[in-house]
């Protein structure tokens, strides 16, 4: 069952999504970028699998902090998240000069400035989908702090993250490659992305 749904999912991606991999793939030598809401593990996950893959991790949010000298929470606080979304603007046009990368992107990076198009030019996007009431759990016991989140109740964040996934999904809807559970293990990703190489590339 499981194998079967995993050549399933690799036949889908060979005949719908290489073409356009393909054609981006000698723009961008095979960049990853991994796309999904707060919680849903894109840090945890990226940083396993580019070492997996012999990728240089980026985490966008770490960037953010190196480049402006602040943390999140203190870029949100002192300059609204107006100004972080242009920071994040700024990143993805910065990375677009780097190469050989696993991009952990910030849950709402794809989500404003149309910024989920660039990211699909520069990379091959993974979205890891969650179902809200997991992604809260996790948000609500994770010790990074996220200033859209911090402060809430459980339950308070059940009910705001359905609120804004319903918006954010059709951002992340447009990855080239939808992670459902069966494909969000480390070893199930990283067979992927092989099999994905192997067709665009002939590796
Ligand atoms: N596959 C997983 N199963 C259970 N918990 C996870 C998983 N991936 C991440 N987490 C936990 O969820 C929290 C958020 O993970 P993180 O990687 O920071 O997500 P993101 O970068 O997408 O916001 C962390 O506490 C992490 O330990
Ligand atoms: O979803 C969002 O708008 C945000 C997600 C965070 O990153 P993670 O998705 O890694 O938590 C971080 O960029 C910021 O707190 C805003
Ligand atoms: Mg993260």
């Amino acid at each position: 069952m499981y194998a079967y749904f995993f050549l399933s999912t690799i036949k889908k991606l060979q005949q719908v999504i290489a073409p356009s991999v393909f054609y981006f793939s000698f723009l961008y030598d095979m960049n990853i970028i991994l796309v999904g809401y707060m919680g849903s593990g894109k840090t945890t996950l990226g940083k396993k699998l580019a070492s997996r893959l012999g990728l240089t991790f980026v985490d966008t949010d770490k960037r953010i902090e190196q480049n402006e000298g602040m943390t999140i929470p203190e870029i949100f606080s002192r300059c609204g998240e107006t100004h972080f979304r242009a920071l994040e603007k700024k990143l993805v046009a910065e990375l677009r000069e780097e190469e050989n990368l696993l991009v952990s992107t910030g849950g709402g990076m794809p989500c404003f400035n149309e910024l989920m198009k660039d990211l699909n030019e520069i990379g091959t996007t993974i979205y890891l989908k969650r179902p809200a009431k997991e992604l809260a759990e996790r948000v609500f016991n994770s010790k990074k702090k996220r200033p859209l989140t911090d402060g809430k109740s459980k339950e308070e964040l059940i009910s705001f993250i359905e609120d804004t996934l319903k918006n954010r999904e059709q951002f992340y809807g447009q990855a080239h490659i939808i992670a459902d559970r069966e494909i969000q293990n480390i070893t199930s990703l990283e067979m992927m992305v092989k099999a994905y190489w192997r067709e665009v590339k002939g590796d």
